[in-house]
């Protein structure tokens, strides 16, 4: 597995690029990546000024081991040429593109990273939140290997399908969120859910995420800091998982050293493809430990 899908995103902050309070806040906050908004939380009389503020805030070097990402305004909006080069110049961790809605999108945006002089570390992060997008999701995920996150954008998908949010979330989402999650697994992508917006319910937090975790996401993007916590509980492997898949993998290493390809372990049975499973959650949970 390569670096970028090991690193850990379990939770994944977004904070308006204008409010200075909540990037400051933010140096402090235990989330694995932050994204610094340019789009939705950014009003437009205060877009240059955050982009400056966000610009800012990536070269400051004062985030310590959190994943930084600037979220530009999307494909055909007046702002978006300016934070493209302004982001690109600054050098975050992921460059962020909302509203991406085909492979040849993908491909013109590397291309815009490469002439506006982005370092190679920085990553092409897209949302997948239009019909159009979701329609299209295997396309845009593998069209090329600089687009290494795709990002769901489930208030985008909710409002462009004239649906209602509601617990448990509405069929066409999780519809929406298996099209995507196959897509980027498919390329070999990183996937993070969508955001929870009733910020003072916890409790529904907690199990929209655990829905996500259930379906194969790596993590939750966020609004609020008290979302990040129960977030990394969810998505980080917990000392029983990490004790189990040690004893699976002892387990099977045996068996296999006598001849078998499968045995039993606490009732259940297990081959080379769990075991794989295994080691994914154990090196997952080296690089939280390793942070
Ligand atoms: C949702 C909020 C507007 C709530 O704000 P507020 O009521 O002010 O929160 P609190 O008073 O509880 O805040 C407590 C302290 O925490 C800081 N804070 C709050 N939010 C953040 C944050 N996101 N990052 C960092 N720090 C934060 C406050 O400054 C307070 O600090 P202190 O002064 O020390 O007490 C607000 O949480 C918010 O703006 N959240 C982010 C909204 C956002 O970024 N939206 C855009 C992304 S979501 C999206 O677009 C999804 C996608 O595209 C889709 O389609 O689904
Ligand atoms: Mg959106």
């Amino acid at each position: 597995m390569t670096d970028t899908l090991l690193r850990p995103r379990r939770s994944v902050l977004y904070m308006p690029g204008a409010n200075e309070r909540a990037l400051e806040k933010a140096k402090g906050i235990d989330a694995d990546a932050l994204i610094l908004d340019l789009e939705d939380a950014v009003a437009p009389d205060a877009k240059p000024e955050a982009r400056e503020r966000v610009c800012a805030a990536v070269t400051s070097g004062e985030y310590g081991h959190r994943e930084l990402a600037i979220r530009v305004n999307g494909i055909g909006t007046e702002w978006h040429e300016a934070d493209l080069a302004a982001a690109a110049q600054a050098g975050p961790d992921a460059v962020l593109v909302p509203k991406v809605n085909s492979a040849a999108e993908v491909l013109q945006l590397v291309t815009a990273l490469e002439k506006a002089g982005a370092p190679e570390k920085t990553a092409l992060w897209a949302m997948v939140e239009t019909p159009v997008a979701l329609l299209q999701a295997a396309e845009i995920a593998a069209a090329h290997d600089r687009l290494t996150v795709i990002v769901m954008g489930t208030n985008d998908v909710v409002n462009e399908t004239y649906g209602l949010h509601v617990p448990g979330r509405n069929p066409v989402v999780l519809t929406s969120l298996s099209i995507a999650l196959l897509a980027a697994r498919a390329a070999g992508k990183v996937i993070l859910d969508g955001v929870y917006n009733d910020v003072k319910n916890l409790e529904g937090f907690d199990a929209e995420a655990r829905q996500g975790r259930e379906m194969g996401f790596d993590g939750k993007t966020l609004i609020h800091p008290s979302q990040v916590e129960p977030a990394n509980a969810v998505f980080g492997p917990s000392d029983d998982e990490v004790e189990h898949a040690k004893a699976m993998i002892s387990a099977f290493e045996e068996a296999k050293a006598v001849g078998q390809g499968v045995v039993t372990y606490n009732g259940r049975m297990v081959e080379e493809l769990h075991v794989r499973d295994a080691q994914r959650i154990l090196a997952l949970h080296e690089a939280i430990t390793a942070r």
